[in-house]
């Protein structure tokens, strides 16, 4: 009896998921780091383990693709809601917690090819303004510059050496955006994230740092923004707390299952998930 896993996306950003509710997930960091390789695993941005919660609906704990466990992802909080939902836990409003806090995600399309599901995030309670960037923690660190164009940047160059930069080392590194504003309420960004240690094709609290970083350089009023990635488009409203920091915010997009599969427990002696060959 092997390991049933799922594979969903939010707008690009992929990961595994695990229904960790009954039978525990031993998520060593070679075991996720090995199911997310991408030519010999499953191939994911991450891993996420969905387990029973006391308060909540459930708990939602992230990994990233190198196997380190992080404190929040914004699509993943996103494709976790359509798991539950998929996996009939709870209603149309989910209400979860990470490790980063409380969440509440609000299914608002699940049928067709792919679901809408609006995720209230936590708040940004500072942000550091830099003269060349700006940092954010939208549940996960971020590093913002803003750029002419997002198309001619050297994201896997420029984004490794800002990561790994010792500026962030006291925070465990920073994921990294490079932000174009296409007008006011529109910007287009690339993140290199940490912990993929590569450019991925959408992050939620990349986006949702980007919106709040454009606001506050270009003083503009607006405060819903819609941020084209590379998987697509989403969408991130705020408020302001009147502190100089940002609540009520929310992150929109698409969410997708994509397929499933299983993998037996006991890894092969190369560390590499044995799948089920399918009868
Ligand atoms: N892609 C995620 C962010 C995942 C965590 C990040 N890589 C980190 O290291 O904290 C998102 O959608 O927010």
């Amino acid at each position: 009896m092997g390991r049933k896993f799922s594979k969903y996306h939010g707008a690009g950003n992929d990961f595994v998921m695990i229904d960790g509710r009954t039978e525990p997930f031993d998520a060593t960091p070679e075991r996720v780091a090995a199911l997310c390789r991408r030519r010999t695993g499953i191939g994911a941005d991450g891993l996420m383990i969905l387990e029973s919660d006391p308060a909540e609906e459930f708990r939602m704990r992230y990994f990233n693709a190198d196997g380190g466990e992080a404190t929040m992802c914004g699509n993943g909080g996103r494709c976790i809601a359509l798991f539950a939902h998929h996996l009939g836990i709870g209603g149309m409003r989910k209400r979860f917690i990470g490790v980063d806090g409380p969440h509440t995600a609000e299914l608002l399309r699940v049928e067709g090819p792919e679901g809408e599901i609006r995720l209230g995030m936590i708040d940004v309670r500072r942000v550091e303004v830099h003269p060349e960037y700006l940092f954010l923690d939208t549940g996960s660190p971020h590093y913002v510059e803003f750029v002419e164009s997002v198309r001619g940047v050297d994201v896997a160059g420029r984004g490794a050496a800002i990561r790994h930069s010792a500026a962030f080392a006291a925070r465990g590194g920073t994921n990294v955006n490079f932000v174009e504003i296409v007008s006011d309420g529109h910007i287009r960004i690339r993140t290199f994230e940490r912990g993929v240690e590569a450019e991925t094709l959408a992050c939620g609290t990349g986006a949702t740092a980007s919106a709040i970083a454009a606001a506050v350089r270009t003083g503009s009023p607006c405060r819903d923004y819609r941020v084209d990635v590379e998987g697509g488009t989403l969408r991130v409203a705020f408020e302001p707390d009147g502190k100089g920091g940002f609540t009520r915010i929310e992150l929109t997009g698409p969410a997708r299952k994509v397929f499933e599969g299983e993998f037996a427990n006991d890894f092969r002696r190369d560390g590499e998930p044995e799948f089920q060959k399918k009868s």
